[in-house]
């Protein structure tokens, strides 16, 4: 009894409790409701630094940011967040590193806060970001700082199985997610409904609004309520009016942090370039990580297949160095296993594909250094971005080929990027050439290896759009391919017809394949999901290349010529150790089918005719004499069937009245032969399939007549040579086994052998069983049965 009360007191504390904390949070609600409209309108023109306390934020977020030691904004944050919590749509713009996730997560949680959003309110915000691992930080930052409220957030990024995904996603308030998993949701989960957000915002917003994300990102944006607040967030902001109409803005506010400043880039950024020829650039990547062990360097290159090599050539060459490999055709659980050691790891080399280009935090970069030219400024910024970040040190170096000199670094000033050259030093450059032709020739996975990605790095350079910068034909393929350690280089075609649309369709099939996120579903769904890879690849797929090479050297033209039908520069013939071949428009490479040097004239004179030869000839006969009917030899020559006979003829023979009634007789004593026969046929197929059907009980019976010890074992298949071979004999004579063919109806073997086994058989036990036959019908075996109803069949 006291129990209860104590009982019912507590409870009716905690009622009391809980509406007194509604009571305080409504109150605090209504302040803060205040606070953010009067706030903005001093913060505009203050430029002192501003601490997270002084803003007007909610009680539970404030204690969220002390926690993870945030205290005092950044300058985009001190701009954005208080546009963000009048729900403003921002056009948010700030270098890199510079603190843009807060900028939108925290007036993000403020918005919903404020808002009193419960799990029965569905989604009230949605964060879109073009790769799984900048999803995964931002979900991290957003756990942090969001620990006090009681929102639920979910990540949606594949890689995982979608129905537990399913069964989720319907619960969340807060979800970040990739554009194609998103969409998959839109179309596959049933009661996942967008129509209450509140707002929508794109992380590295240029990346996700260009064409390689434009199709998923419009079918998502179909999907989505217009009243909801949205805020677009990168370091190179989109200004298009056609993408900001795309998501239909309402009169956006730009807050652009860098725009007056020097640099478009960190401030403590020191950014070179180096001139060097392309069968050059291992040996200085080599060269520097040797002078360099004690960094946390990230590498980036064009292509996965290209990182794939470098990766497991050094790590072959120098296995002590720190070497991780990240790019977007490794599964989800390894990038993520990647991603975490690199985070952890003080001193390392990462060498990535531009998945990791953008929005990646990774602590404490030393290095970026870009192996290939990045295909425009915009990627330049954000690759660059991954060190220097928020007010730290940081280097950055790209290696640049000297025909992309001249273009690259003119695009770069202009978008402010003040990048200066610096020069290798000849002494200090280690030659790994030899070594990687060693590996080469030892290892034909290593050199499948380096023929990819010499392929894949030529077509990434192809397929750029600004040949200003960009120009395959320069590239000395030869010495290219030596420097990659192979013993020549794979023969490209480059197609002729390669329109600027073509050109547009296989760069968004490059941005899948190079590029690489599996998170840029577009260009995968497109096309990618039922072409995966190219044909190309397919065709480097194959491993036994140097078998099938002498093959397909009769297959392809051995004349390499260009889009301009001339030569590249630089560019041999070896052809016939990896033969390219593709037959696609819009694909870097063409099969030239093969002349095979043999003339229809040729082949006539030796006496042979082609299959074609012949149909050519019976046509011309058939043409030639349409009243008879023509057979053909091998040859192909005519052979009259029959001969029509003419009425002469026929009147010769007799009256005709007579020679109708005659023919009327022979023709009925045929039909009752027929039926004779057909009835007698039918008649012993009913007593062979009887007997079939006997046999097959006793084979039953037969079988189970073991007693329970016995194991029979089934094997089925074609019969092989092997079965015939003394060790098969062996086996199944010792152990027992019977061997039977089975036969269908008709008669005639299925090919199926069922090799019954038996690894005991009571031979005892099975006579005793057998039905004792009667005396003057010898028991027939099971065999002779079989072989009866077979030869009944087989009559038939
Ligand atoms: N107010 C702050 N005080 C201290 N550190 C901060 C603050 N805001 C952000 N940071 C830190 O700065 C780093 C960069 O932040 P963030 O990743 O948000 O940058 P970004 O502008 O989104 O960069 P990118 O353009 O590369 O995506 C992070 O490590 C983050 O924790």
């Amino acid at each position: 009894m006291a129990g209860n009360k104590s009982k019912n007191a507590s409870s009716v504390g905690s009622k009391d409790q809980r509406l007194l904390r509604r009571e305080q949070e409504e109150k605090e609600i209504a302040k803060l409701e205040q606070r953010a409209a009067t706030y903005q309108l001093v913060s505009g023109s203050d430029r002192q630094a501003v601490l997270f306390e002084t803003l007007p934020l909610s009680k539970r977020t404030r204690e969220g940011l002390q926690k993870a030691k945030y205290l005092e904004c950044t300058e985009i944050q001190r701009k954005a967040i208080p546009l963000g919590l009048r729900r403003r749509d921002i056009l948010g713009a700030a270098i890199t590193g510079s603190g843009k996730t807060l900028a939108f997560l925290i007036p993000l949680l403020e918005i919903l806060y404020r808002e009193r959003w419960t799990t029965e309110d569905g989604l009230g915000a949605l964060i879109i970001s073009p790769t799984r691992e900048l999803a995964v930080q931002i979900f991290e930052v957003l756990h942090t700082i969001g620990k006090r409220h009681t929102f639920s957030a979910g990540l949606i990024i594949g890689g995982k199985s979608l129905k537990d995904e399913q069964e989720r996603i319907c619960r969340m308030n807060i979800l970040i997610s990739t554009p194609g998993r998103l969409l998959q949701h839109m179309n596959q989960t049933p009661g996942f409904d967008c129509n209450n957000l509140q707002v929508l915002v794109l992380d590295e917003a240029d990346r996700i609004l260009d064409m390689g994300f434009k199709r998923t990102i419009n079918a998502v944006i179909e999907n989505l309520n217009r009243e909801r607040t949205t805020w677009l967030f990168s370091a190179t902001q989109t200004k298009s009016v056609k993408d900001l109409a795309r998501l239909s803005l309402r009169n956006p506010e730009y807050v652009a942090v860098h725009d007056q400043a020097e640099a478009s880039t960190p401030a403590k950024l020191v950014q070179n370039y180096m001139v060097c020829e392309l069968e050059r650039k291992l040996d200085i990547l080599f060269s520097f990580m040797k002078a360099h062990p004690q960094t946390k360097a990230l590498v980036f290159a064009s292509s996965c297949k290209q990182i794939r090599y470098i990766h497991e050539a050094f790590t072959r060459i120098e296995p002590g160095l720190p070497l991780l490999a990240l790019h977007g055709r490794q599964k989800q659980s390894k990038r993520v296993e990647i991603f975490d050691q690199f985070l952890r790891n003080k001193f390392s080399y990462l060498l990535a594909t531009d998945v990791a280009a953008r929005g990646l935090d990774f602590p404490s970069v030393d290095w970026v250094i870009q192996l290939d030219c990045p295909e425009d400024p915009a990627t330049y910024i954000h690759r660059v971005g991954r060190t220097a970040r928020n007010n730290a040190e940081g280097r950055a170096l790209l290696l640049l080929l000297p025909s992309e000199e001249a273009g690259m670094v003119a695009a770069l000033k202009e978008k402010k990027v003040p990048v200066e050259p610096i020069k290798v030093k000849d002494s200090r450059t280690t030659s790994i050439r030899q070594k990687l032709q060693y590996l080469c020739f030892q290892d034909p996975e290593m050199k499948y290896l380096g023929q990819k990605a010499f392929i894949t790095y030529l077509r990434s350079v192809f397929l750029q759009k600004n040949k200003k910068v960009f120009d395959v034909h320069a590239l000395p393929a030869e010495e290219y391919a030596a420097s990659l350690g192979l013993p020549g280089a794979p023969r490209i075609k480059f197609n002729k017809k390669s329109n600027d649309k073509n050109q547009d369709r296989a760069l968004k099939r490059l941005l899948a394949d190079l590029s690489d996120s599996e998170d840029e579903p577009e260009a995968k769904r497109t096309k990618a999901s039922e072409k995966p890879v190219s044909k190309v690849d397919k065709m480097f797929a194959r491993k036994n290349q140097d078998v099938l090479a002498d093959h397909y050297t009769k297959l392809i033209d051995h004349s390499v010529t260009t889009a301009d039908g001339t030569l590249p520069s630089g560019t041999t013939d070896f052809g016939a150790t990896l033969p390219v071949v593709d037959d696609d428009d819009d694909d870097l490479v063409v099969l030239k089918r093969a002349d095979h040097g043999l003339s229809d004239d040729e082949n006539t004179q030796t006496g042979e005719l082609t299959r074609r030869q012949k149909a050519r000839l019976r046509k011309k006969a058939l043409k030639a004499d349409l009243s008879s009917k023509v057979i053909f030899d091998d040859e192909g020559n005519t052979i009259h069937a029959y001969d029509l006979k003419t009425e002469e003829d026929f009147r010769r023979e007799g009256d005709i009245s007579q020679q109708i009634a005659k023919r009327l007789q022979r023709d009925r004593a045929a039909v009752a032969e027929r039926d004779e026969i057909d009835r007698e046929k039918d008649r012993l197929r009913r007593q062979a399939q009887k007997l079939k059907r006997k046999l097959h009980e006793k084979g039953e019976e037969s079988e189970g007549d073991g007693s329970d010890d016995e194991e029979p074992v089934v094997m089925l298949g074609g019969a092989s040579d092997d079965d015939n071979n003394d060790s098969s004999d062996d086996y199944s004579r010792a152990s027992g086994s019977e061997r039977t063919t089975n036969h269908d109806d008709s008669g005639a073997e299925s090919g199926e052998e069922v090799v019954v086994r038996k690894r005991k058989r009571s031979r005892s036990r099975k006579s005793a069983r057998e039905p004792s036959s009667s005396v003057d019908e010898p028991p027939r075996s099971l065999q002779t049965e079989e072989e009866l109803a077979l030869q009944l069949l087989a009559d038939i």
